[in-house]
């Protein structure tokens, strides 16, 4: 599905905003759910998921390899496990969690799962996974290149057993072989070499999902996970609010010296966007987590900051975008796998930050950014929601951003331009 460009003007904020913004569920939680009740005995409901692009994907996927997924109410999914055949045929979009959670599970199906998505999908690293997948056992035609399109050709049942793993560009070709080993005959003993896997939060994520689910899941060893096999049971999940989609929002509060409350900030969570009360905070904001979820105040000035990333990558554009207005230089590293994400965006900030009139300079690994006066142009978004986000951000302060396509943001949220005009004109 390729939806036409959609260019808008981002809104400047001639005040401080003053909303509370509700938020749907965690992509990254949705996706696991939907995936772990696929693969359990019993069915499995979601209470308040995600239903964005990459989610409705994730159901279709499962659903094209004969699971029953009813995502009729907007607030309670369900999942009823069948047993798993193909023929099939998954789009993954641009998702990776589609791309990277679904091969392992059509590998147990019966008979061949082709999967494809958009062209950049087809750009995104998927080759660890396949060869670790025909390592344990899965007959996988891939292009030439080793990633999509592809067809596993799957025969009810994975050995499983022992593989090793290059995971440094994207912690999902963990994530992805860790949902579905409690199916594989001999469960799985998985081990990364190579250059740090980004993103922890997530990777612990997994592993807490899993045992939720029953799964025996050793990850006391570093760089080592220990899967054993054996059935999952179906269950409730209570999905919280999108911790990485609030970053947006949260922002906001700092550009225009307002107030953004988030309702439902969990206490305790996997989310790599609770990452985000650390980061405000050091860029100048006050972040209070109350019963009425959290909070956060900012004073119309933004520091500089000096951040590692690599745990939470997802939340650069929005870093990248609140230091293009500080008050002094930031240095972002750790995040050269992001070059892969929906678009190499440390390319891309380094581009966009520039045209604005930012100094900013490209590493390999991060980007460093000093702030100078900016005047508002097109805003390139790349189909990548995040892009647009950090363009909406920037938007609040200089008037005159432009994004080329604000569709893009559908793909984890499906309102955002609603709810970012809604934020500006409460206040
Ligand atoms: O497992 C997940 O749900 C995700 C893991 C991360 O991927 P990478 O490790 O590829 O950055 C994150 O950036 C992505 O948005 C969601
Ligand atoms: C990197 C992201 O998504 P994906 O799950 O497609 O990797 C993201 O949402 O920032």
């Amino acid at each position: 599905m390729t939806k036409p460009p959609a260019p808008w003007n981002a809104p400047t904020a001639t005040t401080g905003v003053n909303a509370t913004v509700r938020l749907p569920g965690s992509k990254s939680m949705t996706a696991r759910a939907l995936v772990l009740g696929a693969g359990s005995v019993g069915p499995t409901t979601l209470a308040a998921p995600l239903r964005a692009r990459d989610t409705e994907l994730m159901a279709a996927g499962i659903r094209a390899m004969g699971a029953a997924v009813s995502t009729v109410d907007e607030t309670h999914w369900v999942v009823r496990p069948r047993p798993l055949t193909g023929p099939a045929t998954v789009d993954v979009g641009l998702a990776g969690t589609v791309m990277r959670f679904l091969p392992p599970l059509a590998g147990l199906a019966t008979g061949p799962v082709t999967f494809d998505g958009d062209p950049r999908a087809r750009q995104r690293p998927l080759a660890p996974l396949i060869n670790a997948l025909r390592a344990l056992g899965c007959r996988i035609e891939a292009s030439s290149a080793d990633g999509l399109p592809l067809v596993v050709h799957g025969e009810g049942r994975v050995r499983g057993g022992e593989v090793v793993i290059d995971a440094s560009l994207s912690s999902q070709l963990v994530s992805g072989l860790l949902l579905a080993a409690p199916d594989f005959d001999e469960g799985l003993v998985l081990r990364h070499e190579g250059p740090p896997v980004p993103s922890a939060p997530h990777l612990r994520m997994t592993v807490q999902m899993l045992r939720a689910a029953g799964a025996a899941v050793d990850d006391s060893t570093p760089n080592v996970w220990h899967v054993g096999p054996g059935r999952l049971s179906g269950r409730g999940w209570e999905i919280e609010p999108d911790l990485s989609g609030a970053a947006p929002f949260l922002a906001a509060a700092l550009v225009t010296g307002g107030s953004v409350t988030v309702p439902g900030w969990p206490r305790s969570t996997t989310q790599a966007g609770d990452r985000l009360r650390d980061v405000l905070t050091r860029m100048g904001g006050a972040c209070a987590l109350t019963a009425e979820g959290l909070t956060v105040t900012g004073t119309g000035t933004i520091h500089g900051v000096e951040l590692d990333l690599r745990d939470f990558g997802e939340l650069t554009p929005a870093i990248a975008a609140l230091a293009a207005l500080a008050d002094s230089p930031t240095q972002l590293t750790g995040i050269s796998h992001i070059r892969t994400h929906e678009t190499d965006r440390v390319a891309a900030l380094a581009h966009e930050l520039t045209a604005l009139g930012a100094e900013v300079s490209e590493h390999s690994d991060g980007l460093s950014i000093r702030p100078r006066p900016l005047t508002g142009t097109a805003f390139e978004t790349y189909d990548d929601h995040r892009m647009a986000h950090a363009a909406a951000i920037i938007g609040l302060r200089v008037p005159g951003v432009v994004l080329s396509d604000v569709s893009c943001t559908s793909k984890t949220l499906p309102d955002f331009p609603a709810l970012w005009s809604r934020m500006t004109r409460e206040s």
